[in-house]
């Protein structure tokens, strides 16, 4: 736990390379399918095999050295060009009306444009409401990693010393026990938060659960970011932190209502580990698009206990 900041725990990543490789393909390959919730819905209506599986199908031709032709049903038309998502802030903008001109997007450009999953529970961004009623199942391995994290910190401590400058308002927060008990804990909402170098996410708190007791557990993939996170004030100055390939951050009890953002997405910060090069391929022969994409990107998964 992060001296001074009571309930913020810090895990340096504890993933091995395949281990990371392995979540970073569940998050594009697996999880981002219909009828997963993502910003692209309110753009293009998106194959029921998802994205991903898309796009490794418009590639085999370049793969076999032929020039690029985009497979027939790779192309999507623009339906409305509305977005109520205004937590999320993209680089560059939206390319819609130009794809639309062309009669539809090319998949390979649709993929980097990927900016959010919701998992579990729905989220609706407009009212910051969860759709309470349709819950899509949650993934196991994303549940049970959580539940181990939570499993992990039980207990944790704040260290208590007169030389730790607190960052709490409340002094009875300094000493803070985290003490969720693991078997409460219940994965129920998450979002898979997809980046491109340079991208930022706002400064808020994640206020929309019922449970607002449970930690919420965080684990960043591919590029570094600069995680800020302070107090349930504005006011209060934040800490910034490097969240690195693996690392995982939990928010639990004063630090569950604080707010939190990232002022930026680091460039060129991709561990070799996640790179298309040959000593990965020779390993993960399966790894080339997924490499090719996260040289730019970095996943966040953020899971929620929502009752
Ligand atoms: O990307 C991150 O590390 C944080 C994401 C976040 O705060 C959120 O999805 O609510
Ligand atoms: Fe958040």
């Amino acid at each position: 736990m992060l001296a001074g900041f009571p309930g913020l725990v810090f895990i340096p990543n504890p993933f091995t390379p395949a281990a990371q490789r392995q979540l970073i393909k569940d998050c594009l390959r697996t999880h981002a399918v219909p009828p997963a919730k993502s910003n692209l819905d309110a753009l293009y209506d998106l194959p029921a095999q998802g994205l991903w599986r898309l796009h490794e199908q418009s590639q085999i031709p370049r793969k076999a050295k032929t020039p690029t032709v985009p497979a027939p049903d790779a192309r999507y038309s623009a339906e409305s060009t509305s977005s109520t998502d205004t937590h999320h802030q993209l680089g560059p903008p939206p390319p819609a009306s130009q794809l639309a001109a062309n009669g539809g997007a090319p998949v390979g450009q649709l993929v980097p444009k990927l900016r959010w999953v919701t998992l579990g529970y729905q989220y609706n961004w407009s009212n910051k409401e969860y759709f309470l009623d349709a819950p899509q199942p949650f993934p196991d391995d994303i549940a049970r990693l959580a539940q181990t994290v939570v499993a992990a910190i039980h207990n944790i401590v704040n260290g208590n010393s007169q030389y730790t400058q607190y960052h709490t308002t409340d002094s009875a927060d300094k000493g803070y026990i985290h003490q969720y008990s693991p078997e409460l804990f219940k994965p129920e909402a998450g979002v898979i938060n997809y980046y491109q170098a340079r991208d930022s996410l706002m400064a808020h708190v994640d206020r929309s659960e019922i449970n607002m007791t449970a930690p919420l557990v965080s684990l960043s993939l591919g590029n570094t970011a600069i995680f800020v996170i302070g107090d349930e004030s504005r006011d209060t100055e934040p800490i910034a932190l490097y969240l690195r390939s693996g690392d995982i951050v939990c928010m639990c009890g004063p630090r569950r209502k604080a707010f939190h953002g990232i002022p930026r997405i680091i460039e060129n910060t991709l561990p070799d580990y996640l790179a298309s090069s040959e000593t990965v391929l020779a390993e993960d022969p399966d790894w080339s698009l997924f490499g090719d994409y996260m040289q730019n990107a970095r996943l966040n998964v953020n899971v929620r206990q929502v009752f």
